[in-house]
């Protein structure tokens, strides 16, 4: 497996933009509340780390994964927030409807980000199992959240 027993969280932290002033908007699905919150844990720690001030940081909740498009939105829209990340975990079931979730979500979150020229960050974890999303969120493969983080912060390079 390409992802065994691998720490996937671990990235580059060389030249990162200053983000003293920057103002990011942390989107979290309630859905799977328990994964979605240890991520959004972890971004949220990650961008203080990264030199983001605390209340330069705006969280807010969405029902589900899907809602996380309109969610983005309506943080990108905000001339007051920088960057967008969105947190999410989307488990298989027994039908196709992950599918169709993860899809929206994806495509919603580029339009986004286009549209409003802003990073939108894709933080939705997309697992087969629940204990696929807690290896991924503090667990054996690291934190997501973490990941989406620092992609907003280099994002803000641009
Ligand atoms: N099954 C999961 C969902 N389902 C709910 C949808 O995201 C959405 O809220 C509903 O279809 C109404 O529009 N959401 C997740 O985030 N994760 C899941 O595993
Ligand atoms: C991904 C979901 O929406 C979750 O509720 C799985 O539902 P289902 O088992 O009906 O596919």
């Amino acid at each position: 497996m390409s992802s065994a027993h691998k720490n996937l969280s671990i990235f580059s932290t060389d030249n990162l933009p200053d983000i003293t002033e920057k103002r990011f908007a942390i989107v979290v699905a309630e859905w799977n509340e328990e994964v979605t919150n240890a991520l959004a844990d972890g971004a949220h720690k990650t961008l203080l780390t990264y030199g983001a001030q605390e209340d330069n940081i705006l969280r807010v909740t969405v029902p589900g994964s899907y809602e996380l498009s309109y969610g983005a939105q309506k943080m990108a829209q905000r001339e007051d927030i920088d960057a967008v990340i969105c947190i999410g975990c989307v488990i298989q079931g027994e039908t196709k409807h992950n599918d169709y979730i993860n899809h929206a979500v994806a495509q919603g979150l580029t339009n986004v980000s286009l549209k409003y020229d802003k990073p939108v960050v894709f933080g939705v974890l997309t697992p087969n199992t629940e204990q696929q999303a807690l290896d991924r969120a503090g667990g054996i493969h690291g934190n997501k959240g973490d990941e989406a983080a620092i992609t907003a912060v280099k994002m803000l390079k641009f």
